[in-house]
Order: C-alpha cells, then structure tokens, then sequence
C-alpha cells in the first residue's frame, strides 16, 4: 500500500460557519499536507464542533470544506461521513471487543471492499509500521492503555484516509503512559502523508506533536502560529494561562516606559521598538520572574512592587505556584522550601516584584501577524 497516494497528499482548507443549537463557530484554516494542527481552547470553545464539521457529522451552515480540490461541504453539496476520505480517531479508541487487534485494523480494508486475506495483509503492514505486530492475535481488553491507541490510529491509517482527526488522543492514559505514548504518536503521525486535527486541552501535548496551533475561543479563532510564536506572544489570557504566563493587556506610555493596565494598576516595562510604535500592548510575565516577599522590599533597582492578598496554593512537579489576587493579580512561581520559610498561605497579605526587564511587552495585534507569517 502506498501512503503517498494522491488522496493522502492534499491540503485541508476550510472556510465555513458551523450552527448547534445557539452556537456559531466561524473557522478559517489551511492545513498542508504533513502538517499535524492542533486544535486548543477551553470547554465549550467549538473544537468538537470543528472535528464532526470536517468528518461530515454536521452540516455547514455557510462556507466551504476541501480536501485538495474535491469539496466535501459547501456550494449545495454535502459528502455524507462514510463518503468521506476522513479517518476519526476518539478519545475512547472504540476497537471492537470482539475482535482481534489484526481484525481490528483489517476492519477498514474490508470496508473498503478488500478481501479477508487482502485486508489483513494490509493490516498486518500497519501493526508492523506501528510495532503493534506481536498483539496482533490478543482482543483489546488484553492491551494496555497506550497499545489501544496505537490499534485505533492504524485502523484508521489503514482505511487510507485523505485526512487524519484525533480527538483528545491522549486523554484515556494516565499521566506516565502519556509521556512515552505522545514522543511514540508524534513519531507514528509520520507514516501518514496528509494534514492531521489533533484536538488536545493539553498544552504539553499541543508543543509536542503539533506543528502549529489553531486556538478557538468562543467559536471564533483567537491565535494561529507555531508553538513557539503561541507560547511567546499568546493573544488572550486563556492562551497565557495555557503556556503558563502572566498576561496583561493596556496603553503604553513610551516615554515613562510603563504600562497603564486595563485591570488597574501599572507595570514598568522595557518594551521592545515594535511596541513603542503601538499604543495598544500586551504584557507577558513569566510567574518565576515574580518574587513575593512578606514585608515591603526595599530595592530601588526594581521598579515594579505591588501588594496583593494569597488566593490559593497549587503544588506542580518541583514548584508551588501561588494565585495572588491584586493590582494587577498574578501567578507566582516558588519554592517549596519558600513556602515554608515564608509560611505562605491562603488569605496571607504579601507584596510581589518584578524587574522591568522581565516583562515582554509586544503589540496587542502581534498575534494577527504571527498568523500571517505562519499560516
Ligand atoms: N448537541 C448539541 N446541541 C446543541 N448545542 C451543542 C451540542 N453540543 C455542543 N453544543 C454547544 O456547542 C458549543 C461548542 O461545543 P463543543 O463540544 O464543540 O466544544 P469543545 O471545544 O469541543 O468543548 P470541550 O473541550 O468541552 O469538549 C458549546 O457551547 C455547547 O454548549
């Protein structure tokens, strides 16, 4: 079998509104034959939403869905999902119980109308592609969590999609399996040479596998770029949140180098010649960059110092990270060993710092460009 047929090898492009019930989702996005988006945002945002649009399980309220250049939704016509050239993988993995791993995978040849042995031919290339060839004879419920997912992405690679969706692929696995499965699936996506959805609420999962990300807010799309471009300038304080990164959005004032925010309150920064010619900036914050201290520092170095009330305490894998509600509110990285020196608690008054030179202030419309220069 060949997976650089002319079917696998062809852009996805959607232009189109999406209507469920009082929702609207309006999406416009090109994904290159090879490349893995992923699809962010929070509950609700219209990511589901995205995937049974493109798979056929919902109709196009206005726009279009092509697939190279054949329409599959669009202009009066509607492709019916069997119809479709779209390989859907769920979080659930839904293999049949009754069948074995092989039959599993050989399922898609034979829907396609290959013969028994044909078909498992063909399955057996993918179980070896995807070093699955040893369960070939065992059922699903004697796989482990990460081996099922595996069986669920070659019967789907199996059927010759033209397009590749995974929703939340990962999200069935327990943390530790995820580690190992996710460095596998990204090295597994290569075999397919068309564009790929991954779906993921994951941010570790997003950086990994995906080559760019599309981030849908309340069915409309926030941001578009690279990781990298996402990460470093996020568009809305989800994305910030997401990335792990303090973000505060108000009016630059060059000449005093400080930002007036829309929440209250002012950050000196060091903005970058970009920022200087906007008046509209976005101010990024790393929460290790901010020092809390339980008296008034002192430094006349740092020129940003603001008192604030502890909301909670979260413990991540070698640091706590500290909610403090203020002017502006922040997330705080430190150490335990602080925590405990200082005796931080929830309710506890306490005053933060920041160097000016920690803050990255960019233009509130970089992220619109960034789409551009990616997309
Ligand atoms: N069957 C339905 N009928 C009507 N509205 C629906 C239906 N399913 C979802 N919605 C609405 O559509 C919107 C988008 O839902 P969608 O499932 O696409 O979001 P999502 O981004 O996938 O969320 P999650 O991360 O929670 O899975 C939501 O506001 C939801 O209330």
């Amino acid at each position: 079998m060949s997976v650089d047929s002319r079917e696998t090898s062809a852009a996805l492009e959607v232009d189109g509104v999406v209507e469920r019930g009082g929702f609207r989702l309006a999406v416009s996005a090109t994904v290159e034959p090879g490349e893995v988006l992923g699809v962010l945002g929070p509950n609700g945002a219209g990511k589901s939403t995205l995937l049974r649009a493109l798979a056929g399980l919902t109709v196009l309220a206005a726009g279009t869905i092509r697939l190279g250049g054949t329409l599959l939704d669009g202009e009066h016509l509607f492709v019916p999902p069997e119809q479709r050239p779209v390989g859907l993988v769920f979080q659930s993995y839904r293999l049949f119980p009754h069948l074995s791993v092989l039959d599993n995978v050989a399922f898609a040849p034979r829907s396609r109308g290959l013969g028994r042995r044909r078909s498992r031919e063909v399955a057996r290339g993918w179980l070896e592609r995807l070093d699955l060839a040893e369960l070939a004879d065992r059922r699903p419920a004697q796989v482990s969590g990460g081996q099922a997912q595996r069986v669920a992405l070659a019967r789907a690679l199996a059927a010759e999609p033209g397009l590749l969706l995974l929703d939340e692929p990962l999200s069935a696995l327990d943390a530790g399996t995820r580690l190992d499965v996710r460095t596998l699936l990204r090295r597994h996506l290569e075999f397919f040479a068309g564009p790929v959805l991954v779906v993921t609420h994951d941010p570790l999962e997003a950086m990994v596998l995906c080559d760019r990300l599309l981030v849908i807010e309340g069915g409309r799309v926030v941001q578009q770029g690279t990781p990298a471009s996402v990460a470093r300038h996020p568009a809305t304080e989800y994305v910030a949140r997401l990335v792990g990164l303090n973000l505060y959005a108000g009016r630059l004032d060059p000449d005093r180098g400080s930002v007036a925010l829309d929440g209250g309150g002012d950050l000196a920064v060091t903005p970058t010649a970009e920022a200087r010619g906007s008046n509209r900036v976005l101010v990024g914050l790393r929460p290790s960059a901010i020092t809390v201290h339980t008296v008034r520092p002192e430094h006349a170095s740092v020129r940003n110092v603001w008192a604030g009330t502890i909301e909670s305490l979260e413990l991540l894998t070698d640091r706590v990270r500290v909610n403090v509600e203020g002017t502006p509110s922040a997330l705080v990285d430190v150490t335990p060993g602080a925590v405990a020196e200082l005796g931080l608690g929830p309710g506890q008054a306490v005053w933060l710092s920041a160097k000016a030179t920690e803050t990255d202030a960019y233009p509130e419309s970089a992220s619109t460009r960034h789409t551009a220069e990616v997309s």
